[in-house]
């Protein structure tokens, strides 16, 4: 379980984080959303450990996160920039390994068998700028995943990629979140893809200082599909929901 309790992050006079509280148990896939600049992406690079908090406490399965916890992963929305254009595809993703002392065949093979999971056979010898940004952002998911993170962080992981990539990225992440049940925080701009995507939906107030201001269970059908998901009556309400809480009517319904 991974659990903020009154975390509060400034930068300056400036107090973006302030005694902020939030709990997502293990497994859920939990989507972010809230108006520009209100603190998501200070909220999960505090969690990653990037920003420490200066106050307040963050556990992970009840250990405090002190520096970058062993097993998070984190996948930013400038792909472009999070790969190293120098190694291949396969390096690219067997980069973490490395840590663990894993040898240079060993750390090729789990490459490659991750690289298979996202839809990437073939693609490993490979450079990213050879890559479309879609096929790119997937060779980060892949290396984000080649540690089985037990929690992943998503900062608009797919805010750059067109309508029909992003749909199928989507998918993508809902399969590896039903099949390794990694507990994700997903913060997206977009609020059809938060109820698309979540298990739950919490929506930040404007910042500095944000809170929570609506935490919404997603009760749609485990198994998602872009099409009649999408246009089932409670994703419709939700979506609704989600939409007058981050223009700032936080009232029910
Ligand atoms: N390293 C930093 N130094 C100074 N101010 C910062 C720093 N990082 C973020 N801020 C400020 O903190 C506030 C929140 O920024 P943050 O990027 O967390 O918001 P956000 O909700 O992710 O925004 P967006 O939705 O536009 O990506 C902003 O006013 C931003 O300018």
């Amino acid at each position: 379980m991974l659990r903020l309790d009154s975390v509060s992050r400034h930068f300056g006079d400036m107090r973006v984080l302030d005694r902020f509280s939030l709990t997502v148990p293990d497994g859920q896939l939990l989507s972010v959303v809230g108006p520009s600049g209100c603190g998501k992406s200070t909220l999960l690079r505090t969690i990653a450990g990037l920003l420490p908090a200066q106050e307040g406490t963050i556990t992970i399965d009840g250990a405090p996160v002190t520096g970058v916890p062993e097993r998070l992963a984190v996948v930013f929305q400038e792909y472009g920039r999070s790969l190293l254009p120098w190694l291949t595809v396969r390096d690219n993703v067997a980069l973490p390994l490395r840590r663990r002392g894993l040898g240079r065949a060993a750390r090729r093979a789990a490459a490659e068998t991750i690289l298979e999971r996202v839809g990437l056979h073939g693609a490993g010898r490979r450079h990213p700028r050879e890559l479309s940004g879609g096929m790119q952002q997937r060779v980060a998911i892949a290396r984000a995943l080649v540690c089985r993170p037990s929690l992943l962080l998503m900062d608009e992981p797919f805010g750059s990629l067109d309508a029909r990539t992003r749909e199928d990225l989507e998918d993508l992440l809902l399969q590896v979140h039903r099949a390794d049940g990694t507990t994700i925080v997903f913060v997206t701009h977009d609020i059809d893809e938060s109820v698309y995507v979540g298990d739950r939906v919490v929506v930040l107030s404007p910042g500095p200082g944000s809170l929570v201001v609506r935490d919404l269970p997603v009760d749609l059908p485990a198994e998602r599909d872009q099409l009649t998901t999408r246009s089932l009556p409670a994703f419709v309400k939700l979506r609704t929901e989600v939409g007058r809480a981050v223009r700032g009517e936080y009232g029910e319904g």
